[in-house]
């Protein structure tokens, strides 16, 4: 096994550049999300990983091996793809043993691994369909055996889960859990969906238009957002911001002063939705829709010319049009320079 090292990695499609210096610096056995919004780089980071795409500018080091300059098939790493790329008319058991036939393994050694990857991923009674007779969650399963056999030193997933429905998105994500805490293989999965990133990883690497924002555990991204655009990424339904204006160690936000960071001028007031408390004393809100999930009570409101999002555990009958007073908790403020969007 080995970790992943990138270090101030550059990418130019002709003049443009898509990714501006980046750094990650991925531990041996780390489970590694990459996520931002379409475009932000991320698929294109994983491919450079890979090999699939030439490095404009930096090193990408393999355990202690540069990689810049190896074809894929030297990287020793594995890809999983969005559309799993089976061979149709290979079986469950050749596709997944292709790699290794290819690279001129023993017979018995091939099915000696097909079979143990084909028992770990409860595809044994699968090994002789070709892919076209299996579900979706059975392709990619196949797809991830594919990877497994080869042992590699990292995984490398790109929106492997994006082609599944939701139910079996879920079930997926759990087993590819699983599968990692079983083999413990270094991994890089590529996500737009930051629940996905958040269930799954180890650390977060969080992407904007070809530049890091943030990298953390899930936990410290979701608590200590570096910036706005972290705080309104990661978390669903996401971070409330809500304009305020600061001076005297205060930020006034409709009326009402909140203990704030210091400074002075524009600031925005960030606070998650299970972080607004019902009280006579709080900022009166106009209730537009309500969403009762069983569980939970997910109310949508506008508050001074904003969309402000409500989650109560509780379950609450609002009248849609009538105002509900709520108070963000004062242990749970974020601050961010409204300019710069940077955190306070
Ligand atoms: N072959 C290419 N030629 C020119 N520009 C490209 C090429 N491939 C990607 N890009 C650009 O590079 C940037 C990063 O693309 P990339 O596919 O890595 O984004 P992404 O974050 O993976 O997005 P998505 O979630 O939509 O797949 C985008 O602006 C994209 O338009």
């Amino acid at each position: 096994m080995a970790g992943v090292k990138i270090q101030d990695i550059r990418k130019s499609y002709g003049a443009t550049e898509v990714i501006h210096g980046v750094n990650v610096d991925i531990s041996d056995g780390e489970f590694v999300a990459l996520v931002g919004p379409s475009g932000c780089g991320k698929s294109t980071l994983l491919r450079m990983i890979a090999g699939l795409e030439p490095i404009n500018g930096g090193t990408i080091a393999i355990g202690d091996r540069v990689v810049n300059n190896l074809p894929p098939a030297e990287r020793d790493i594995a890809m999983v793809f969005q559309t799993y790329a089976l061979y149709p008319h290979k079986s469950v058991a050749e596709n997944m043993g292709f790699a290794l036939k290819v690279a001129k393994a023993d017979r018995s050694e091939i099915d000696r691994r097909v079979k143990e990857a084909a028992e770990i991923l409860s595809l044994t009674e699968y090994l002789d369909r070709k892919p076209r007779h299996l579900s979706g969650g059975q392709r990619q399963r196949v797809a991830m055996g594919r990877a497994i056999v080869r042992d590699p030193q990292v995984f490398l997933f790109d929106e492997p889960l994006s082609n599944l429905d939701a139910k079996l998105r879920i079930q997926m994500r759990t087993e590819i859990k699983e599968l990692h805490q079983r083999l413990k293989t270094t991994t890089v999965f590529v996500t737009h969906d930051q629940i996905e990133a958040m269930t799954l990883a180890d650390r977060i690497v969080v992407m904007q238009g070809g530049r890091i924002e943030q990298v953390g555990t899930p936990l410290e991204l979701y608590d200590n957002p570096a910036n706005a655009f972290v705080a309104t990424f990661i978390g669903a339904p996401s971070m409330n911001l809500l304009a305020g204006h600061a001076a005297g160690g205060q930020v006034q936000v409709g009326g009402r002063q909140f203990a704030g960071p210091g400074g002075a001028g524009k600031q925005l007031l960030g606070v998650r939705p299970e972080h607004l408390i019902l009280a006579d004393d709080g900022l009166p809100m106009e209730v537009k829709v309500v969403e009762p999930t069983g569980s939970e009570t997910m109310v949508f409101l506008r508050f001074e010319g904003q969309d402000v999002t409500a989650v109560f555990r509780e379950r609450h009958a609002f009248e849609s049009g009538s105002t509900v007073h709520l108070k963000p908790d004062p242990d749970h403020l974020h601050f961010f320079d409204a300019e710069t969007g940077m955190r306070l």
